[in-house]
């Protein structure tokens, strides 16, 4: 445990898309010792997930993107399977995520149930994600969904099967944590 925690120095190392700091600090040990660390921090806000599903069909829906860090790091497509997700602008969680839904999967929710929120990755990156879940069926279907076009995001809308998709998450296909989370937590918590 530490404590006594003050900012001394916050240095901008890229604020090219995102933002990059390098943040120098100081803090108190138990022992009353005082130390000054610093560690880099990428800001890049904050964003919202969420699982589909619909309990007649025992179906869930997912996305496909090319993801360039997985590209850079192992995975050969550079394709990515995940939940929708995306980075909140001014407003709040729940409004984001009923518009990453319809603009990423084409489906207009309106209720959507907050589970929980995690840091993802609490060494490097500064955001917290918040996490949803929704049903939804055929006639919410209000688009073909695909993402915006000016951000030229290309996005697939994908339906599995609820149980083909735990499944890919042993053989490998599906290796997103946010998406590994929500389908366990599906079926965790006996929704399907
Ligand atoms: N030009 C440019 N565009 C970028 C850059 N980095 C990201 N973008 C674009 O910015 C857009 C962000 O799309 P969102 O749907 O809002 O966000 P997301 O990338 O899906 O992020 C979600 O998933 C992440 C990965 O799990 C989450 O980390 C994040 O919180 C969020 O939930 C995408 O079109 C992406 O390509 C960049 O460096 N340059
Ligand atoms: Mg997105």
């Amino acid at each position: 445990m530490i404590n006594d925690i003050h900012i001394l120095k916050t240095e901008i190392l890229s604020d090219n898309w995102y933002i990059l700091n390098k943040v120098t600090y100081e803090f108190t040990r138990p022992d009353g010792s005082k130390h000054i660390q610093n560690r880099e921090a990428y800001d890049r806000g904050n964003g919202a997930t969420i699982l589909l599903y619909n309990l007649e069909q025992k179906s869930i829906i997912l996305t496909k993107q090319f993801r360039l860090p997985t590209y850079l790091n192992g995975n050969p497509s550079g394709m990515l399977i995940e939940a929708c997700a995306g980075l909140l602008d001014k407003d709040n969680a729940e409004d984001c995520i009923k518009r990453e839904t319809e603009e990423e999967t084409g489906y207009k929710i309106t209720d959507v149930k907050k589970v929980f929120e995690a840091y993802m990755s609490p060494g490097s990156v500064t955001e917290i994600l918040y996490f949803f879940i929704a049903a939804y069926n055929k006639t919410m279907k209000v688009n073909d969904g695909g993402g915006l076009a000016h951000e030229e995001e290309h996005i697939e809308v994908l339906e599995f099967d609820f149980e083909d998709a735990l499944n890919m998450i042993d053989s490998g296909e599906i290796k997103d944590g946010k998406t590994i989370m929500l389908l366990q937590h599906l079926r965790l918590k006996s929704i399907l």
